[in-house]
Formats: structure tokens, sequence, C-alpha cells
């Protein structure tokens, strides 16, 4: 499908400065997508701590409030939108933060929605708009670890995170379980209530989540987005209906499944442990079998290891993940940063968004190119994958052998040159 017409327009006749009947406090921005206005940004909700969007379909009139999933950004003095195809606006917000000023609302529209927009909507059965936070750079592949209860899944990350603290975070679940002794909330699990925690997975903020030894288990979107976002690898504790659900969903993560050597020595381990019940041993056990047989399934998991002796098990899993040799390596260089200011403008031109600093009469030299080809990711999580040209990085050659990007720069800077008014961006 082809690039849709987008308008960019901040300032637009009308009663309300947003150019419509629409009482609305704060800056915004109004977008048109096919038969639909967008109107972002604002709050007349009472709602003063994030961005407010508000739908409105030409053919039948007036607004609606949709329902909004995913992370909200907090409302900023300065909006721009690019509508990037017909399902999602990249939003820019001038004067904030560096790691908040880019993000996604994931829309629908009546040829396009994103898998997530399409499946909230059928389950909620009104407009749904979703927000993710653009980020720079990809997130690394996530371990998953599945196996049977007391196979030595919790021994074996300890020892991983232990001798590799900058490299691995822990993808810390929720719970309904009761906290053992010396599990802490918020380092082991969350502990959480069943009906907060249904309540959540209906919200979509659960990436996984299933129903293990009788208590509820579940991996939230933002646990594992947070850890990719300190540059860490995350690695899942998982039980195989979980693994299963993290196969089919978006996130690309490498599998593992540890067994034991046998099932009596799995139930020794279990029982030595000394955290559960006779009752709760039985159950774990039973369940244990099923697994096991599970784990056999074509394409579910990438590698088994046999938890027999610790030491040979942790280093085939160090061997596998490419660290047997490996002294952990601090990388301390990353992407570079914008700090978008209040004034700017915005083109587009393919995947590509060039941002100029400064206002039209006053343009300053500093100019960032966003090349938005490689996405990943997306509501209601991150949309990873940005990359990022500063003017410094352009001229001092960084991107040598890029030409394709540097000819596209001078291109658009004809563009905006020559532009007055809202930009028209094809
Ligand atoms: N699907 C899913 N399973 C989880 C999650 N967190 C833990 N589990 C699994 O739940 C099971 C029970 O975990 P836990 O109560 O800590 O007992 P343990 O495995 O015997 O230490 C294990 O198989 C875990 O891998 C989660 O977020 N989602
Ligand atoms: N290879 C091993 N040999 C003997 N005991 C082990 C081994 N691996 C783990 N254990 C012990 O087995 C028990 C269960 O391990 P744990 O890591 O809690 O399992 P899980 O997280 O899979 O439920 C613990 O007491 C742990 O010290």
């Amino acid at each position: 499908m082809g690039e849709a017409p987008a308008f960019v327009a901040d300032d637009l006749p009308g009663d309300y400065p947003n150019g419509f009947d629409l009482k609305s406090e704060g800056h915004n921005t109004v977008v048109n997508v096919g038969n639909k206005t967008y109107l972002i940004g604002g709050t007349d909700h009472g709602s003063k701590s994030t961005i407010e969007v508000r739908v409105s379909d030409k053919r039948t009139g007036g607004w609606v409030t949709p329902t909004v999933l995913g992370t909200r950004p907090k409302p900023s003095e300065v909006i721009s939108a690019v509508i990037l195809n017909e399902d999602r606006i990249f939003i820019l917000k001038g004067d904030s933060s560096p790691d908040d000023c880019f993000w996604f609302l994931e829309i629908h529209h009546e040829q396009v929605d994103t898998p997530f927009v399409q499946e909230k909507r059928k389950e909620f059965g009104t407009e749904v708009v979703a927000w993710s936070k653009g980020v720079v750079g990809d997130a690394k592949k996530p371990i998953v670890i599945s196996g049977p209860s007391g196979v030595g899944k919790g021994t074996l990350i300890s020892a991983l995170m232990k001798e590799f603290p900058s490299t691995f975070g822990f993808s810390v679940s929720h719970t309904t379980r009761a906290p053992r002794k010396r599990e802490q909330n918020g380092v082991h699990y969350h502990f959480t209530e069943r009906s907060v925690m249904e309540e959540e997975i209906r919200d979509g903020k659960f990436l996984e989540f299933a129903e293990v030894h009788g208590n509820l288990y579940g991996t939230s979107i933002e646990v594992v987005e947070v850890v990719a976002d300190a540059g860490k690898r995350c690695i899942l504790d998982i039980d195989v209906q979980g693994a299963r659900s993290v196969r089919a969903s978006s996130l690309e993560a490498i599998f593992i499944f540890v067994c034991p050597p046998s099932f009596e020595e799995l139930e020794k381990r279990l029982r030595a442990r000394g955290t559960e019940t006779e009752q709760q041993i039985q159950k774990r056990l039973q369940n244990a079998k099923a697994e096991l047989e599970q784990a056999e399934s074509q394409g579910l998991f990438d590698h088994i290891l046999v938890n027999d002796d610790l030491e040979t098990c942790y280093a085939s899993l160090k061997k596998l993940l490419d660290l047997d040799e490996a002294v952990e390596i601090i990388n301390e260089s990353s992407p570079p940063l914008v700090d978008l200011p209040r004034d700017h403008s915005v083109s587009k031109i393919d995947k590509k968004i060039l941002i100029s600093c400064g206002t039209r009469e006053r343009a300053s030299k500093n100019i960032f190119l966003l090349d938005l080809s490689s996405l990943k990711g997306g509501a209601p999580g991150r949309t990873r994958g940005l990359d990022i040209y500063t003017s410094d990085s352009m001229t001092n050659g960084i991107n040598e052998g890029d030409g394709e990007d540097l000819h596209e720069v001078e291109v658009i800077q004809e563009y905006e040159i020559e532009d007055e008014g809202p930009s028209i961006m094809k």
C-alpha cells in the first residue's frame, strides 16, 4: 500500500486553538488519516499527567475518546506529528528529555491495523489507539528459560546474573502465589492480588501469563522493556505454556529448556529445597511430567540442557550463549541522543524524518535525521530500531559510505526551505 497523504497542522482556524469546536487545554496537534481526524495533545479530562487523544470520524461527526492502551507520554508544550502509514502516527515532543521525545501512536484504519490494535478493538468493541515509546537502537535478544519446578532454573539464572551483572537483567514476573520466606516483593516476584492482575491482563499489559500449580503467573511488557532500556539482555524464568505464548508473540528470544537427569533426582531436589508442602510437591511433580513431554514439541525450544552436575550444566549454558571464554565487557558507548528543542520543523521522505532545529525565520544548523526503516516491536511495549544521525555525525563522516542518506538530506533541506505554512508530506 502507498503512503498516506499526511499533514501536520498546529494552528488551524476555529473557535478553539485546535480549529474545532472541541475544548482542549494545552498544546495539541491535529492529524487526518483517511476519514478520521485525530487530535493529539491537550488535557481536558482532568488528567494533567498524560497526553490526550480524541478521534472524529468525518462521516458521522462528533468526537470520541478512544480506549487508550500502552504506556502514555507525558504532556508537552510542543507536539508534532507525522503519519508513517495508515496505522501509525509518529509523534515528536519538543522540550522533552532525550529518552522521551519520540513516540508512536497506533491507530485503527479500515484497511490497516497493527495486530495489537486489531485484537484489542475486537475485545473492547470501541475505537482503540495504543502508544509505544520510540527507542534509538536495538534490544538484545531475551532468553527464555523453562523447566520443571526444582530442576535448577533459579540456581543457573542466579549464577549467570552474578557473573555477568551488567549483561543480564531478570524479568521479575507477577504472581498471585504467596511469597516464600526469603523472597522479596519486586526482586523475586511482584506479588499481586488476582483481581488486580486479571484487570491488567485485560488491559493488555502482559506479554504472557499462565495458570501454574494453581496460581497465576505472568510477564508484564513493561518489565521486559525496562531491562532492555537499561541495555541489558532480559532473562525470563517462565513455564512451558508461557514459553509457547512468547514464541507466538512478536518478541524474538532464545528458548532453553532445563531437564533433570531423572525424575527421582527432580523429586529429591524439590524435597531438599524445603519450600513447599507435601501437597504442593505432589502437584509440582505431576505437572513436571507434562512439562517434560511438552518440551519435545517441535519448534518450541532451541536448546535442551540436562542439569545433572551443576558446574557442567552452567558451563554448557554459558557456551550456548557464547559466554564460555567471556570476561564481562561493559559497553559504555550508547547511541546519540536528541535534545529536541521547542522550535523545530519536521519533514518526511520515505522512511526518513528530518528534524531541523530553530524557527522558520531563524533556522539553526542543528539537523537530525531519523531513519525509521528498521522498526521493531510496537505498542503496547516500545518501538525500537530508530537510527539517528546528527548533523555533527553526518559532517564528520561517521556515516561514511552511507551516501544515500546524505543525498536525501539535501533533498529534504531544499523542500523545507521552499515550503511555507503547514508542512505537507508525501
Ligand atoms: N508463564 C509464566 N510462568 C512463570 C512466570 N514466572 C514464573 N513462572 C513459572 O512458574 C513456575 C513456578 O514458579 P515458582 O512458584 O517460583 O516455583 P519454582 O519454579 O518451584 O521455584 C515455574 O515453572 C516458573 O518458571 C511467568 O511470568 N509466566
Ligand atoms: N545440578 C544440581 N545438582 C544438585 N542440586 C541442584 C542442582 N541444581 C540445583 N540444585 C538444587 O535444587 C534445588 C532446586 O533448584 P532451583 O534453582 O530452586 O530450581 P527451580 O528454580 O527450577 O525451581 C535447590 O535447592 C538447588 O540448590
